[in-house]
């Protein structure tokens, strides 16, 4: 059987179909040295695969969980509720409701359970990419460094002038 990858962020997603959307958190993790881990992981079409992962990613290393998923997406919720690490929870704009669906699956968890919801889509996962580094620079000062020179960077970057 194959081994579920681990690193320190760990990004899982319901479907390949979520790669799209969910690969846009790669690039900051990418651009701020950040190792990452990528897995297809479902709740529903692979749910002994996700007790696996979810219950041991805190003893493989991984920090910070990334869950993307859309529609119906228990995703990050099940995750999150047999891990002890942060769960981020992006979710994936969804054919019939444009992610409305996928929004309320993740946001609403009940008290006692959480998942850092991001935004529907593409700038969703790029920032869960850019949470999951933020969460890990609070121990690591060299990554809050380059988290800094990140933003000014992003700063210098916005024109000024209106054209
Ligand atoms: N929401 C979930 C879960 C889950 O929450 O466990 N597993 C798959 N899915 C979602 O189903 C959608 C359609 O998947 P397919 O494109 O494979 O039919 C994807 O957005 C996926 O995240």
């Amino acid at each position: 059987m194959k081994q579920i990858p681990f690193e320190l962020v760990t990004i899982v997603m319901g479907s390949q179909s979520d790669w799209p959307t969910m690969q846009k958190a790669v690039k900051p993790l990418t651009e701020l040295q950040v190792p990452f881990a990528t897995a297809v992981v479902s709740a529903h079409r692979t749910p002994q695969r996700l007790v696996e992962f979810a219950t041991t990613a805190h003893e493989k290393g991984t920090k910070v969980i990334i869950a993307g998923a859309g529609g119906s997406a228990h995703l990050p919720g099940m995750i999150a509720a047999m891990t002890p690490l942060p769960v981020i929870g992006v979710p994936v704009a969804s054919k019939f409701m444009t992610g409305m669906d996928s929004l309320l699956s993740i946001v609403q968890m009940p008290k006692g359970v959480a998942v850092a919801t991001q935004a529907v889509g593409a700038s969703g996962a790029f920032n869960a990419g850019l949470m999951a580094a933020q969460m890990l620079s609070l121990t690591d000062e060299a990554l809050q460094q380059r988290l800094i020179e990140w933003r000014e960077r992003q700063s210098e970057q916005v024109p000024f002038e209106v054209e």
